[in-house]
């Protein structure tokens, strides 16, 4: 855990609240096993403290819940019924006090990651500090992998990971599902041979497919994420014995017991890390120091965030856990246009992680006002 050091107390509280709806689209259609995303609608929520600083989260949940659970619809009444009342008027010391506050509050992690992270930003600019610094951030850039929807076509599946590995994405996450696995994966892997290749398959397969996964273990892949539900443990487990492939872990981990019931059971060696899944930056960083703990390979992975979000991921995944490169592809993978003055853009096959004060990044205010603003409130 990151030892928080100030030189002064530095309380502050919180003077104002404002959360924006927003929908970017996205440049092509991004196909799981469970459907197909055309356009990524979010929040930004912004804490302004009493001395004028402003703190950004980003609020990542789905319209549907078939990814996991949490919906946006849902986080926003969550947000603005159960958890702003337990910050607002209340004096806040450090940021991992919101997460001991949010424990009254029953899951909904990501609704609980969109304050949370919002306070991290907000508390390291109040102490004029980046956030990566806070963090223990061990590198200013970074080499990033690239995550893939299903692609009827083979060629053009081929074209697309060849113009991905051009741009400088060392790793390939492709999305299978049963009857969409083998033939895409072996394609890659004949054109890539040394490519860091794995499969992402959000719960699409049961023990009834276990013969088809054992196939996978032929392609030298780096992982295969979520093959079974995600409440399973035990299968997992079964299938992981049975497999020379890592089996990783997304949906299922959701707090640091998870990880504990995962590796008690060897579900996985691998945990795909995202900070919004988890609830926020606190969590994350248990989960963290309990995978080096264990020896369990740790990574980031993304949810479509705007450059907020993705501002975030950068400063957390340049600690040096971190042991492959996530899925914090640039603005411009999903993006026509990104909220911020400046989108996270690939220089050189690295991204460079965000310098400036918290997250870094200075978000386009203009761009926020557009929006719909769903919810303010203000300090009497
Ligand atoms: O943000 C990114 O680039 C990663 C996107 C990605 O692969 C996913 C995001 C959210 C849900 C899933 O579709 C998938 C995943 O399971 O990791
Ligand atoms: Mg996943």
């Amino acid at each position: 855990m990151v030892r928080i050091v100030r030189e002064k107390e530095e309380n502050f509280s919180i003077s104002k609240v404002e959360l924006f709806q927003i929908r970017l689209p996205l440049k092509s259609p991004f196909k799981t096993s469970y459907g197909v995303l055309t356009e990524k609608a979010f929040d930004i929520i912004c804490l302004t403290s009493e001395s004028g600083h402003i703190g950004y989260g980003e609020l990542v949940a789905f319209e549907t819940p078939d990814y996991i659970e949490e919906t946006l619809p849902n986080s926003r009444l969550i947000i603005k019924d159960h958890l702003l009342p337990l910050i607002l008027n209340r004096k806040i010391e450090n940021p991992t006090q919101i997460w001991e506050w949010f424990q009254v509050v029953r899951g909904n992690y990501m609704a609980k990651s969109a304050i949370e992270t919002a306070v991290w930003d907000l508390y390291a600019k109040i102490t004029g500090q980046s956030l990566g610094v806070i963090l223990e951030s061990a590198t200013d850039q970074l080499e990033v992998g690239v995550s893939m929807g299903m692609v009827a076509s083979t060629e053009e599946l081929l074209k697309r990971v060849s113009d991905y590995v051009e741009e400088g994405y060392t790793r390939v996450k492709l999305k299978i599902k049963p009857g969409y696995d083998i033939i895409p994966l072996s394609a890659i892997r004949k054109k890539f041979p040394n490519l860091m290749l794995m499969a992402d398959a959000n719960s699409a397969y049961d023990l009834s497919h276990l013969t088809d996964l054992k196939a996978l273990d032929s392609l030298n892949l780096v992982m295969i994420e979520q093959p079974f539900a995600a409440d399973d443990f035990l299968d997992h487990a079964i299938l992981q014995k049975e497999l020379n492939t890592p089996l990783c872990l997304d949906e299922n981990i959701r707090t640091v017991n998870d990880c504990r019931v995962a590796v008690a059971l060897g579900s996985c060696r691998s945990i795909n890390l995202k900070i919004p899944r988890v609830g926020g930056i606190t969590e994350a960083l248990k989960i963290i120091d309990y995978c080096r703990d264990k020896q369990i390979l740790v990574w980031l992975g993304g949810m479509f965030e705007s450059g907020v979000g993705r501002a975030l991921n950068l400063q957390l995944a340049s600690r040096t856990e971190f042991g492959l490169p996530g899925d914090i592809s640039a603005s411009d993978r999903y993006f026509y246009e990104d909220i911020l003055e400046k989108p996270l853009l690939m220089e050189a096959g690295k991204m460079k992680v965000p310098q400036g004060l918290g997250i870094g990044v200075t978000v386009n205010g203009a761009f926020l006002q557009k929006n719909n603003l769903s919810y303010t409130w203000l300090k009497r």
